[in-house]
């Protein structure tokens, strides 16, 4: 029998103190909701609250994902960058969609962002490469800035209970809706 099925059970879980959703009380642009859990992620101390999982198409359907670092935010959505010619930039060149995850563990939140990607531009990216520790002098072409805009996220505020709390947005022709779940949650 595997050595892990015990020692997993085990394992500490959420912290004893969480904040709470009130799905009542969100505000209507979830990018609204995202800055205001990002604030709080920051100020929670926890290591790297800028980091988030990327899952990106490839061309047989398949998703793949990887750890980044989010760089911006704004009306444009979630700001990353990296290589053209990484697995990732061939195929968000390909298939422009993608989805964000990330997890701010002392909290007990998730936020997942799915949407359309956009590259913002040489400059733009030019100027993100300067700011990077390895950055020697010199231009990198290859590297993009890309801003992933939103169509569906979902907030979710684990409880000590199980009974975690989620609110998804849905973006339609009139603007963001938004509702709680009705599949289960954990
Ligand atoms: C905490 C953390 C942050 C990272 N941030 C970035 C990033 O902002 N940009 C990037 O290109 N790679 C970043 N990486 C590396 C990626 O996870 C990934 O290995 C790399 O970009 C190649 O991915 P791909 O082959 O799927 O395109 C980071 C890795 C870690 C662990």
């Amino acid at each position: 029998m595997s050595q892990y099925r015990e020692r997993l059970r085990a394992l500490p879980t959420f912290p004893e103190t969480m904040p709470t959703l009130d799905p009542e009380a969100v505000p209507t642009h979830p990018l609204d909701l995202f800055t205001a859990w990002l604030d709080d992620a920051i100020g929670s101390g926890e290591r790297q609250p800028n980091a988030f999982a990327l899952s990106t198409i490839g061309d047989d359907g398949a998703p793949a994902s990887r750890t980044l670092i989010v760089k911006d935010v704004d009306e444009r959505g979630l700001h990353f960058s990296s290589n053209r010619s990484s697995r990732k930039g061939q195929e968000l060149e390909r298939n422009p969609v993608a989805t964000a995850l990330f997890f701010w563990r002392e909290l007990g939140r998730q936020v997942e962002v799915s949407g359309f990607v956009t590259d913002l531009g040489a400059d733009a990216a030019q100027a993100d490469w300067r700011e990077r520790p390895s950055y020697a002098g010199e231009p990198n072409p290859d590297w993009v800035l890309w801003a992933l805009e939103p169509t569906r996220c979902v907030f979710l505020q684990a409880t000590l209970d199980r009974k975690h709390v989620r609110v998804e947005y849905l973006r339609g022709g009139d603007g963001w809706e938004h509702r709680q779940p009705t599949t289960p949650a954990g």
